[in-house]
């Protein structure tokens, strides 16, 4: 099954007609998303690609529930997420949505606690779903990505970058989810850092049936790590299909765009200028 294909199995992920729009402090209205949709099998993975603000962060934040769509509706399973099972009290509904998906961000530097050691950044996870919080787990997760009894007892700060994404990787897993999404989580590392926890990602896919949602402005990363890909401009989705035929036969000349404008031998970024200004004239300064 691929991500396009209607089938009759319920997909683990629909999005359905997904819809934002931002108020501006002017008095005017952005639309960051309009009629966003696509589907995810199990253990499948999406890459939402597209440049610098074309609303790709927005999908991934309203997946996660940080952001409230206008329209539309995020299911996993086919059960609506905005909807709360009557049987559920608010609690134990934002955590039973919480384990459905989790989401790491570019900078997990931000989003983990400084006061925390690897550690204790996992028990506290753990624990708050009431999961399995003992040392043997803990040191389960650690070794899932591939740090050791340093890095256990170490503050944010005292990590590397790698190390970070690691142990926010780490977390997000504690809580056993079934979708990963991942907002731009490789783009502040260095390449070679970067295939690494691409490698670590795959494996844990692998292993564990998660699937994983993959936004990033990068092509090639995206190329390597999923199945399927989306093509988002100015907040609309203008291709989606196989990540080879999206990228390696791309039918939209936006995609074109994307592609062309990735440095390569022989490229010349002002043609890259030139194309992207005749595409969209209003843009051509951006
Ligand atoms: N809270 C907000 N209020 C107003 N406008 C916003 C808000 N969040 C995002 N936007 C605007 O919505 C558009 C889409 O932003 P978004 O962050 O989703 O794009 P993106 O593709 O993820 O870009 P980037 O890769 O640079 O993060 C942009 O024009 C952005 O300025």
């Amino acid at each position: 099954m691929t991500a396009c294909e209607p089938t009759a199995e319920v997909p683990l992920l629909s999005v359905d007609g997904l819809t934002k729009t931002y108020r501006l402090p002017g008095g005017g209205r952005l639309t960051a998303a309009a009629q966003v949709s696509f589907a995810v099998p199990r253990g499948g993975s999406l890459g939402i690609v597209g440049e610098s603000g074309s609303g790709k962060s927005t999908v991934a934040r309203m997946l996660v529930g940080l952001e409230r769509p206008d329209a539309g509706t995020v299911s996993v399973e086919g059960r609506d997420r905005a909807a709360r099972p009557p049987a559920l009290g608010r609690r134990a509904a934002r955590l039973t949505r919480a384990r459905e998906i989790q989401m790491v961000f570019q900078a997990p530097y931000v989003s983990l606690d400084p006061r925390l050691t690897a550690r204790q950044c996992l028990r506290t996870a753990l624990r708050l779903h009431d999961h399995d919080a003992s040392d043997t787990r803990v040191r389960s997760l650690l070794d899932r990505v591939g740090l050791g009894s340093r890095e256990a007892e170490a503050r944010p700060h005292q990590l590397s970058g790698g190390q970070r994404q690691r142990l926010a990787i780490a977390r997000a897993l504690a809580v056993d989810p079934r979708i990963l999404v991942l907002d731009e989580a490789v783009a502040a590392l260095d390449v070679s850092i970067q295939a690494q926890i691409l490698q670590l990602l795959a494996e844990i896919r692998d292993d564990t049936g998660v699937a994983l949602v993959f936004v990033s402005h990068d092509l090639a990363v995206v190329q390597h790590i999923t199945d399927e890909t989306a093509v988002m401009r100015k907040g609309t989705v203008v291709e989606q299909g196989p990540t080879a035929r999206v990228l390696g036969a791309p039918s939209d000349p936006y995609t074109r765009l994307l592609l062309a404008s990735v440095p390569h031998e022989g490229w010349d970024p002002g043609d890259a200028v030139r194309a992207r200004a005749a595409m969209d004239p209003a843009q051509a300064a951006v």
